[in-house]
């Protein structure tokens, strides 16, 4: 059998790219299976994945810059208004390529996909915009149009942040929405403490340091951390310093038993577990099996024992499980994941605004269907990965308004690090990714009366 060519950097990308749009896969599996499949080197995954994540962070902004040079090309196919798009982000963003490299890299790639006609349109567009210069964005007089084309965010999805949250803030979150994030990691402290796991990462090269917000937490500037042996040992979890927040929000105390109704992959299980010192137990819930998989495999790997997981809908708990028979309840509901924008930026040409509202309703079901379990005093923390009010804040005023034996928990705000109070909101608390540069993300925190 004829072994299939290994493609080039820039060919991978234009593959990855056609693939997210086509099949709507998610782009850090694709990109992860890219990499294995054209054995790309470990100096060139950088360039990679800066190719594919920016000219998806920017296709809006490059489809601006070439539309008025596309004006005579009927129908441009797929793949070359995906090889334009790469090409031009080059041109405009990235300094260490010059023009004359990323377009006859273009040129090569049109030929051998295509054919003569289509590489002399290629070149002829490229070239055409490197004499004529871009099309200005500070043309477009709507200022909610600008800053969508200016950052690449859905008209929908900036009227809606100007209207929740000021011109100001929504210009702050899309603008920091096309910055690569910060890798953190969260230290096992039931096995390692966080200097001596600082110690080890930097003796196996990583350059890591301690996080100034959250006392176990540590952020990597170089290397990435799920490929160390500290990780693999079960020194450490990868998680977003805002994640962190929730198991403080809980607040579980030794010996306590906790239910995660929403738990997969056990990224705030384990941590509530091992803030409670691997005692008493945590029912980590999730509707997947595959996914509850990942559960076990986590609490396995960082030596964590109260950790039960159950393959279960959260909506029917009470066909599973006792009245009041939990001390803490963590829901970190399914979401849109508006505040992760940055790490899967093709997420912001799928969602639509429709979405908001199905997933509201989920989220309060699942809300009204675990909180029976909740014994008498006790807290139930809400959370979500999203910035968006209608997933947030109504969802818990509705809750709160149908379901009077709950009320709002204040001292939310004594259990939060130091650093984190000021943006504590009585009960609630709105993190956005400009705040600190970590994730957005939604924690609410309520209990039940006595
Ligand atoms: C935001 S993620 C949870 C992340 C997790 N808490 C962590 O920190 O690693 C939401 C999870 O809810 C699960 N889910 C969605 N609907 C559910 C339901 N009805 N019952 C249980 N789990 C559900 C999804 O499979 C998904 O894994």
């Amino acid at each position: 059998m004829k072994k299939e060519r290994k493609k080039n950097v820039r060919e991978t990308a234009l593959d990855l790219l056609e693939a997210i749009e086509k099949n709507q896969a998610y782009s850090n599996l694709l990109l992860n299976n890219a990499i294995k499949k054209n054995e790309i080197n470990q100096k060139d995954i950088g360039l990679l994945t800066e190719l594919t994540y920016g000219t998806l962070q920017r296709r809006m902004s490059l489809d601006f810059y070439l539309q008025p040079f596309l004006k005579g090309n009927k129908k441009v196919e797929s793949w070359v208004k995906q090889l334009l798009r790469l090409t031009l982000y080059q041109m405009v963003y990235l300094d260490k390529i010059p023009d004359r490299a990323a377009i006859f890299e273009a040129v090569e790639i049109a030929k051998q996909k295509g054919h003569k006609g289509i590489s002399g349109m290629v070149n002829g567009v490229l070239r055409n915009i490197q004499r004529q210069g871009l099309p200005s964005i500070e043309t477009l007089e709507d200022p909610i149009e600008r800053l969508s084309i200016e950052t690449s965010h859905p008209r929908w999805l900036v009227k809606r942040w100007v209207d929740q949250l000021g011109f100001d803030q929504a210009k702050q979150m899309c603008e920091i929405n096309l910055t690569a994030p910060l890798q953190t990691a969260r230290v096992n402290l039931t096995k390692i403490t966080r200097e001596n796991c600082i110690l080890k990462l930097t003796e196996e090269g990583f350059q890591v340091e301690a996080s100034p917000m959250i006392p176990e937490a540590i952020k990597c500037y170089r290397g990435n951390l799920a490929n160390s042996d500290a990780f693999k040992e079960g020194y450490l979890t990868i998680q977003d310093e805002s994640s962190m927040l929730v198991a403080y929000a809980l607040g579980a105390s030794e010996n306590e038993r906790i239910l995660d109704g929403c738990a997969a992959p056990g990224g705030k299980s384990t941590h509530i577990a091992e803030r409670m010192q691997n005692s008493g137990k945590v029912i980590s819930l999730d509707l997947h099996d595959h996914k509850v998989k990942l559960i076990k495999e986590n609490a396995t790997r960082l030596e964590l024992t109260n950790i039960e997981p159950k393959t279960l809908d959260s909506r029917k708990v009470q066909e599973h499980f006792e009245k009041e028979s939990f001390d803490r309840i963590l829901l970190d509901a399914p979401c849109s994941g508006l505040g992760v924008m940055r790490r899967k930026p093709d997420m912001k040409y799928t969602k639509k605004e429709e979405d908001l509202m199905q997933l509201s309703l989920i989220q309060l079901n699942l809300l009204k269907a675990v909180s029976p379990l909740l014994k008498k005093g006790g807290i139930l923390v809400y959370s979500t990965c999203t910035v968006d009010k209608e997933e947030n804040q109504l969802v818990v005023e509705s809750f709160i308004k149908n379901e009077v034996d709950f009320e709002e928990d204040h001292t939310i705000k004594d259990r939060m690090p130091a650093a984190i109070r000021p943006l504590v909101h009585g009960f609630e608390l709105q993190i956005l990714p400009q705040d600190f540069g970590s994730d957005g993300f939604y924690i609410a925190c309520l209990r039940k009366k006595v």
